[in-house]
């Protein structure tokens, strides 16, 4: 479904397509008042409430508002994280779109983000955002989020600069950003920092990325038909190797084994993870902690084991990346070129 959600303003504005796929954005309380609250329910607002629901937005950008899911993004599969990528990479092509803006729940939009980053081969801006509060909430987030999406969006000085998340007044890179807490309105985070900020509903820019992104990555959701699938493991006291061994049998190519603090491995598993590779399923290191890097060859013996280091992403993204470096190559020395350079 594809509706013109303001047709008034002068043409002169940025065109901006709005992909909605639901989460709490577009939620609405279920608990009789306009409390902030858990009772609610998520993905029930129309792409086209949501924009009429900002009066700001028409001053901002020609917007086209489609609704191309209504989910909880905990229900977000490789199909559809596919899916969405497709669409985004069309819209991008079209020369009447000047940038594209994604509402999404803010569970996993730190990995949806991370995977158009990756796969969308364009310099257009590309923003996704959420909300924390359903729109029925005393101090709703949702509107201002998408507000400043839409103005981040829209401006010229975003270009070039990857897929970008914008929650709570700030604009993070999809390469760092993860969601870092289960309630507040602050809930996102990079761990190297934002990119910027939206001050006085313009992006201000204070870093620059180094890594490759979007037109200049090696992957291209043209080229992508499946994603090979990819298990994680989380560590804890008291392993067991069931765990890995089930992955292998559903025929997983590759596991992201989340060690401890720099990805270690437990003693009585070491013997297992050279034996996964022989089974033809890649074993990649990442640690629990949630920042910094996970060293090659320290805490374990990757050359002797074959499995390969992250660098520093979190394991979610790292599941993506592992599926999208096992599109292009199995071999565990290219794989590791692909974590070190992404
Ligand atoms: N704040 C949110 O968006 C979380 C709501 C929901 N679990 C989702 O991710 O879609």
């Amino acid at each position: 479904m594809t509706t013109a959600a303001s047709t008034s303003a002068p043409s002169a504005r940025p065109r901006i397509a709005l992909v909605a796929t639901g989460g709490t954005i577009a939620g609405a309380g279920t608990g009789g008042d306009a409390t902030p609250s858990a009772a609610y329910q998520s993905a029930v607002v129309t792409a086209d409430a949501l924009v009429a629901g900002v009066p700001g937005l028409a001053r901002l950008a020609d917007l086209r508002a489609e609704q191309l899911f209504q989910i909880d993004s905990a229900d977000f599969t490789d199909e559809r994280l596919l899916q969405l990528a497709r669409r985004v990479a069309a819209l991008c092509a079209q020369p009447d779109f000047d940038g594209v803006v994604i509402t999404h729940g803010t569970d996993t939009m730190e990995e949806t983000a991370y995977f158009l980053h990756l796969t969308v081969p364009t310099d257009k801006p590309v923003v996704l955002t959420g909300a924390m509060r359903p729109g029925t909430a005393l101090a709703a987030d949702g509107p201002v989020n998408l507000l400043h999406a839409v103005a981040v969006a829209a401006h010229p000085s975003s270009a070039g600069r990857g897929v970008l998340v914008v929650m709570n007044e700030q604009i993070h890179s999809a390469r760092d950003v993860a969601k870092v807490h289960a309630m507040r309105v602050d809930a996102f985070a990079s761990p190297h920092g934002a990119l910027g900020l939206v001050v006085e509903g313009t992006p201000r820019w204070y870093r620059g990325l180094t890594r490759p992104h979007t037109r200049t990555s090696e992957f291209d959701i043209a080229a992508i038909d499946t994603l090979p699938l990819v298990g994680v493991v989380a560590s804890h006291g008291n392993m067991r190797r069931e765990l890995y061994d089930a992955w292998a049998s559903a025929g997983a190519r590759a596991i992201v084994h989340v060690g401890f603090g720099g990805g270690t491995v437990p003693a009585y598993l070491q013997a297992l993870l050279p034996e996964l590779r022989d089974r033809g399923v890649q074993v990649v290191r990442a640690a629990r902690v949630g920042d910094g890097p996970v060293i090659r060859n320290a805490n374990y013996d990757d050359d002797a084991a074959g499995s390969v280091v992250v660098d520093d992403q979190n394991p979610q993204r790292a599941r993506l990346l592992a599926a999208l470096a096992l599109t292009r190559t199995q071999d565990a020395c290219e794989i590791q070129q692909v974590f070190w350079r992404y």
